[in-house]
C-alpha cells in the first residue's frame, strides 16, 4: 500500500475506533516561516484528510470573505459572553479586533471525521496548553532570523513598521519553540520540499502509533 493510501484507510480507522476525531495539529512559528504554505500543501496532497477550524473575528468581513467559511463573523458583547461561558479554545487581540479558535469550530472539523489543522502564535499556544484539546505541537522554525526578512520582503504583504515588529516577536517566539518540552517537534523550514516531508512523516508515524495502541 502506497503511503498516500494507506494514511487515508489509518484515519478512518482511527475514527471508527476512538468515536472522535484523530488528535488536532497545531502549528505555530513566526510570522513568514512558511506554516501556511506547509498547510496549503498538506491540504492539496490529502483533500479530505484535514480541515482548517473556522476562527471567530469581530473585525468588518472583506470582500468576498463569507460568515461561516473564512470566519464567524460576530460583535465584542457576543464574543465576551462565549469567552466567558469557555467556550473558545484561544484569543488573542489583533490592531483592536478580536480573533479565536471556539471549541465548536474543531468539533464541527472532527465531526466530519477530517484531522483538524490549527495556526496560532505562541500566546494561542500557551492558551491550548491549558485546555483538554491535546493536539500535536507542531513549531516551524525559519533556518535564520536573515533568512526570515528576506521571505517577508519578497511577500510584499508587510510594511517596514510591521516588518520590524514581526522580526521582534520571531526572536521570541524561537526563543519559545526551540525550548525542550514546548513542542511535540520542531521543523525547520530551509528547504520547503524537506520541511514538508518531515511534517507528513511526523503526521502519518505518530496516527500510526495511534492506531497501533487502539487495536
Ligand atoms: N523553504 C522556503 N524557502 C523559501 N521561501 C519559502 C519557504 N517556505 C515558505 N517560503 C515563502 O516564505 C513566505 C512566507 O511563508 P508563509 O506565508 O507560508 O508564512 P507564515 O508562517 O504562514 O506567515 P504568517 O504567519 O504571516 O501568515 C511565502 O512567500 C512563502 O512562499
Amino acid at each position: 500500500m502506497t503511503s498516500v493510501s494507506y494514511f487515508r484507510t489509518l484515519i478512518l480507522g482511527t475514527c471508527n475506533m476512538l468515536h472522535k476525531g484523530p488528535r488536532p495539529l497545531v502549528l505555530c512559528g513566526p510570522s513568514g516561516s512558511g506554516k501556511s504554505t506547509l498547510i496549503k500543501k498538506l491540504f492539496e496532497e490529502f483533500p479530505d484528510t484535514f480541515g482548517y477550524s473556522v476562527s471567530h473575528t469581530t473585525r468588518s468581513p472583506r470582500e468576498g470573505e463569507e460568515n461561516g467559511k473564512h470566519y464567524h463573523f460576530t460583535t465584542k458583547d457576543k464574543m465576551q459572553k462565549q469567552i466567558e461561558q469557555n467556550e473558545f479554545l484561544e484569543t488573542a487581540v489583533y490592531s483592536g479586533n478580536m480573533y479565536g479558535t471556539s471549541k465548536r469550530a474543531v468539533e464541527d472539523v472532527q465531526e466530519a471525521g477530517k484531522i483538524c489543522v490549527l495556526d496560532v502564535d505562541v500566546q494561542g499556544i500557551k492558551q491550548i496548553k491549558q485546555s483538554s484539546l491535546d493536539p500535536f505541537y507542531i513549531f516551524i522554525k525559519p533556518p535564520s532570523i536573515e533568512e526570515l526578512e528576506k521571505r517577508l520582503r519578497a511577500r510584499k504583504t508587510e510594511t517596514e513598521d510591521t516588518l520590524q515588529r514581526r522580526l521582534a516577536v520571531a526572536r521570541t517566539e524561537i526563543e519559545y519553540g526551540e525550548k525542550p518540552g514546548n513542542f511535540d517537534i520542531v521543523i525547520e523550514n530551509d528547504n520547503f520540499s524537506k520541511a514538508y516531508e518531515e511534517l507528513k512523516k511526523f503526521v502519518i508515524s505518530n496516527l500510526k502509533q495511534g492506531e497501533t495502541v487502539t487495536s
